[in-house]
């Protein structure tokens, strides 16, 4: 069954020691309903103040033995009971913890006439050991400090004791290599070995107290339980720890000596802030390591082992700001539930170099080989030996991993049951994984070794960033030569387009143009047509002749648009500019240059003299409503069959070659001429474009009035004489025009 308990808290506030200033700014509380809290002013803010409610609250008045009865003896009763009980309760620590001169040493230690918790603990343990029957007690003492992130043997002569080193074991327990362990008989005993112990441990003179505590004290009881009937042995342990106190270096005075201490001092505790608050994020990685201290309490916070906090204050405005800290410290305390986690121990090597590299498989419980050979030395591995190392009064560390299945060797341990580890293991969460095989690793190469995988695990990311980069560069160039090639699809596809668009046109103008011709074979036969259809047809198809022969003469083909043009005029025969030269020469008006708009005269004249022909340039068309209005009233009205007209193609020339203001005498003349003899309904119809060019369809005149208006060409008289009226004209001028 697996068992959890939340780490007790218990607040005690020192009296005023002589010097001080009486300041009853913290004060101790107790609630009717057995709720007592701690009230502290704010520095900043007098008229706030922040309440601390715990369950064991101490002031001033509190007498030494008020603490041990009612928050530690119960502890002692839980080593044995646990024991007894196979609660499998390995551990019981108890730590004082608060600012320099807050009272820690005087709780813990005490004095002569008022001893603290450690010898009141000893006495109660023996008490406890008098009262077994079936079992066999023994109980050993070690008495360790950690000064300067070093660990010292309280229990050597101060001269020989050398640093000792904090190991772990396979099993994941942490332990001091070397550590005296000290079997003692009777509290008379231990208080003798107690006392010698005290002057060796590190204490100084400062401003706040002159014998300020310069390490950190942790004092291990193991109990040792035998069963001779069932040949069994138990163990419980308790743990009794004097925190060395924060220290605000203006406040004591340090020296430089001093204030080295004083760092040391702070690192730690700060680092044991570290660990607390880890613990209650529940962060995956507490940060143990970081310090010796927070590596041997690790069972103590967030372990297997039962804690006390005893949190001592200081009173005094000067301890302000130290008490809030305090008090903050142990509220965060207090929610730590002591159990076993998952530290920063299951992610880093943990065999050190004195344990051989054993490689086994997991499931096999290996017996103890190889002893430490240090420990060996110093006769560990034996629970009872008479100077055993602390290797099994370690502090054990509630490591799952390969507890069950550990090969590496335990000396000190032996003692203790192994069904706790079993018991532990099953709380661990499945996903962690089990050790199966050790390395003996000194902590430089389990440095080493983890700046190389940090430093190729930076390598792979930083590789993976570059892999990454150089595909979305391709990407990004390939998207580009995709728009690029759809860019030119597109362009291509218009070119073709209109390729294809001018293609088709030529071929149509080719194809009308065959009809064209072919009906032009069929001359003399249209030529009857014309008197058949309506004036709008005729007009229509003279257009479309017009069109085509325009579209020759531009090409070079004189001949057939000559020709064309005569067609035209067969089917517009009043048409001005078809027309107008040849009524003037058959009248025998001054004769004009051949270069006038008269295109018919133009090109016969062209072809007759070999000479290139050159059209005249198209004149912009003027606005159709005005020239309705100035220059020509229309008259007309649609009749008659509307013959299918050759499809005219325009060639976009809109002459209006009557001027209102020029001839005005001539038109009439010509009127009077070219008219005579047409009604005026078609008279309007082919007067609706004086050229015979435009496809527009003319706008509505007033019937029988109708206004043309010849153009005055200045064109050189010589030209006329070599000029013939087409014969095509001529015979279309005699023909009749009839009306369907
Ligand atoms: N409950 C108490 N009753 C009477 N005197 C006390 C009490 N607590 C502390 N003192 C006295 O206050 C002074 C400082 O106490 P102590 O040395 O225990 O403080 P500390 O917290 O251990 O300091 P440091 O961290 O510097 O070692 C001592 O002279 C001690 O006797």
């Amino acid at each position: 069954m697996a068992h959890s308990y939340k780490v007790k808290i218990a607040a005690r506030l020192r009296p005023t020691i002589a010097g001080e200033l009486n300041d009853d700014g913290v004060k101790i509380e107790h609630k009717e309903d057995g709720v007592s809290f701690i009230s502290v002013p704010n520095p900043r803010d007098i008229t706030q103040i922040f309440k601390f409610p715990f369950t064991s609250c101490y002031d001033q008045s509190a007498s030494q033995e008020d603490i041990f009865e009612k928050d530690v003896r119960p502890l002692i009763d839980i080593v044995y009971s646990g024991v007894v009980s196979g609660m499998h309760i390995l551990t019981v620590t108890v730590f004082a913890y608060g600012v320099t001169s807050s009272g820690k040493t005087h709780t813990m230690q005490g004095t002569k006439s008022q001893p603290g918790i450690i010898p009141r603990a000893v006495e109660a343990l023996f008490e406890r050991q008098s009262c077994l029957q079936r079992y066999q007690a023994s109980l050993a003492v070690s008495y360790m400090e950690i000064y300067k992130d070093e660990v010292y043997d309280l229990l050597v002569t101060r001269d020989n004791a050398p640093k000792l080193p904090v190991r772990e074991n396979d099993a994941g327990q942490v332990f001091v290599a070397n550590l005296s362990s000290i079997p003692i008989e009777s509290v008379a005993e231990f208080d003798r070995l107690y006392a010698r112990a005290m002057k060796s441990r590190s204490v100084a003179s400062t401003n706040l107290n002159r014998a300020s505590s310069r390490s950190h004290a942790i004092l291990t009881v193991v109990v040792t339980l035998t069963d001779p009937a069932e040949n069994k042995t138990l163990s419980g342990k308790l743990n009794l720890v004097d925190l060395a106190g924060s220290e605000n270096n203006k406040m004591t005075g340090n020296d430089p000596s001093r204030m080295a201490e004083s760092a040391a001092i702070n690192k730690s505790l700060s680092v044991l802030g570290q660990v607390v608050h880890a613990l209650n994020q529940g962060a995956s990685r507490i940060p143990y390591r970081n310090s010796k201290l927070t590596r041997l309490l690790q069972d103590a916070l967030g372990g297997s082992s039962i804690g006390l906090l005893i949190c001592n204050l200081a009173p005094g405005i000067k301890f302000r700001q130290d008490t809030l800290n305090t008090l903050n410290f142990a509220v965060r305390t207090k929610n730590i539930e002591n159990k076993p986690v998952v530290n920063e121990k299951d992610n880093r090597p943990a065999p050190k170099p004195h344990f051989a590299a054993v490689h086994q498989p997991p499931p096999k419980l290996a017996p103890a080989v190889l002893p430490v050979a240090s420990s060996s030395s110093s006769g560990s591995g034996i629970a009872c030996s008479s100077r055993q190392s602390l290797t099994g009064s370690g502090i054990p560390i509630s490591r799952p991993s390969s507890a069950a299945g550990s090969r590496v060797p335990r000396p000190s341990m032996a003692h203790f049951n192994s069904a706790p580890s079993a018991s532990r293991l099953s709380q661990i969460p499945p996903s962690v994984p089990v050790r199966s095989a050790t390395v003996a690793l000194t902590d430089k190469e389990i440095d080493e070794r983890i700046a190389r995988a940090v430093e190729a695990e930076v390598a792979r990311r930083l590789e993976e960033r570059e892999r990454e980069r150089e595909k979305e560069e391709a990407e990004r160039r390939e998207r580009e030569e995709e728009d690029r090639r759809n860019a030119e699809g597109e362009i291509s596809a218009k070119e073709k387009e209109q390729a294809h668009t001018s293609t088709e046109l030529e071929l149509e103008l080719r194809q009308r143009l065959e009809e064209l011709e072919q009906k032009l074979d069929n001359s003399s036969q249209e030529i009857e047509m014309v008197d058949v259809l309506s004036p709008v047809s005729r007009k229509r198809t003279g257009r479309a002749y017009v069109a085509l022969a325009r579209s020759h003469s531009e090409k070079g083909n004189l001949q057939l648009a000559l020709e064309l043009y005569r067609k035209a005029e067969t089917y517009v025969p009043d048409n001005i500019k078809l027309k107008e030269r040849s009524a003037d020469w058959l009248r025998g008006l001054p004769r004009r240059a051949p270069l006038s708009d008269n295109r018919i005269i133009e090109i016969e004249w062209a072809v007759k003299n070999g000479k290139p022909f050159q059209p005249s340039p198209k004149k912009p068309r003027k606005h159709r409503t005005k020239k309705a209005k100035s220059t020509t009233k229309h008259s007309t009205r649609g009749g008659g069959i509307d013959a299918p007209p050759p499809q005219a193609i325009s060639d976009g020339s809109h002459h209006n070659e009557h001027s209102p203001k020029k001839g005005k005498g001539k038109e009439k003349e010509n009127l009077s001429a070219d008219t005579s003899n047409r009604s005026p309904k078609r008279h309007a119809a082919e007067m609706l474009d004086d050229d015979g060019d435009s496809l527009e369809t003319p706008p509505k005149a007033k019937r029988g009035r109708v206004s043309v208006q010849p153009e005055v060409s200045e064109e050189p008289a010589e030209a006329w004489e070599q000029w013939e009226p087409p014969a095509l004209m001529r015979k279309a001028r005699r023909r009749p025009t009839t009306d369907v």
